[in-house]
């Protein structure tokens, strides 16, 4: 398989996309950039690196940083985190609140807002939340490889200024204990996660220890192959929210959104794969990402539904 060549025709066959989604617009910051853009990343197991469009443009990567956010919040508390939020699709809204009353303040999954959180408020660990930003920002620095990821300001000062959904949720949780720290601690940290801004080069080579069974690339290990095996299954089941199910249907590998129009994608053993462009679908996640990665899939043969020696990458 050509995957240069196989970048080429997706760059291609996205621009001539005329259904290209809506980009957020509840956090004001995001809503000013362009839907026009469209970029891809893919890092290979065999240690190459292949990108297309617009690659290099930074985005918001929002969601995503609940995949980063959960492995750290798993280093640090082991399975005693499944005490406090559930590993299953919701088949609700990322924001939705309507099952926290009825699960005792139990969020379903570490990928929607209300489990996303919890997850804040596990790795705030007591300190204050530049420490817990800290951390977080030098894990994704140290996934990718890179220094000169950072956090975009404006996008979480955007998001503190209106993020009242996830003040109910976080609120709503705190009556019930399983948020710890006061409410604006937690979202302080968890806004300024979700506001580190990559590219798609850099999100595919920060992936790359999901495609290796835990293992960083330049050695060493981040997490065990199975936390890594788990941590992809809820990728699967809970990454794009209530269209999850759709999203394995139609791609069939793993994958994590955000609201910026990221999508990292991870194919056990072959590749780690960034998407990006900015306008979303109806459920959130970004229109033309998940069309490129359906092309992408077939195209390849890749699939965490298909044995490995049917694909063609
Ligand atoms: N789906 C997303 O990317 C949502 C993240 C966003 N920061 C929020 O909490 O609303």
């Amino acid at each position: 398989m050509d995957l240069t060549a196989l970048i080429d025709d997706i760059v291609a066959a996205m621009a001539r996309e005329t259904e290209r989604g809506t980009v957020a617009s509840y956090i004001p910051e995001l809503a000013k950039v362009d839907a026009g853009q469209f970029g891809v990343a893919i890092a290979t197991a065999d240690g190459r690196l292949l990108t297309g469009g617009d690659a290099d443009t930074g985005f918001s990567i929002q969601s995503i940083s609940k995949v980063f956010a959960l492995t750290l919040a798993l280093g640090k508390v082991g399975d005693q985190l499944w005490d406090r939020v559930g590993r299953e699709p919701s088949g609700n809204a990322f924001n939705s609140i309507v099952q926290l009353e009825q699960e005792h303040g139990i969020p379903r999954n570490p990928f929607i807002n209300a489990g996303a959180i919890v997850v804040a408020d596990v790795n705030l660990g007591g300190h204050q939340p530049r420490v817990a930003i800290g951390e977080m920002l030098r894990f994704v620095r140290y996934l990718a490889g890179d220094d000169a990821i950072r956090i975009n300001e404006e996008v979480a000062a955007s998001e503190t200024a209106t993020g009242y959904r996830n003040m109910a949720l976080a609120n709503y949780m705190r009556a019930f204990n399983n948020v710890r720290h006061p409410v604006d601690l937690v979202l302080g940290s968890y806004f300024h996660q979700c506001a580190i801004e990559m590219n798609c080069r850099q999100l595919a080579l920060a992936g790359r220890y999901l495609m290796l069974d835990g293992r960083h690339p330049e050695g060493g290990r981040v997490v065990s192959p199975s936390r890594a095996r788990r941590i992809n299954a809820l990728m699967l089941t809970c990454g794009h929210y209530d269209a999850s199910g759709d999203f394995a249907f139609r791609v069939g590998i793993p994958g994590k959104s955000g609201v910026g129009g990221g999508i990292l994608a991870i194919v056990p053993g072959r590749a780690a794969i960034a998407v990006w462009s900015p306008g979303l679908n109806t459920s959130g996640n970004s229109a033309l990402g998940t069309k490129a990665l359906e092309m992408l899939a077939r195209r390849t043969g890749w699939s965490v539904f298909s044995p490995p020696e049917v694909h063609q990458g």
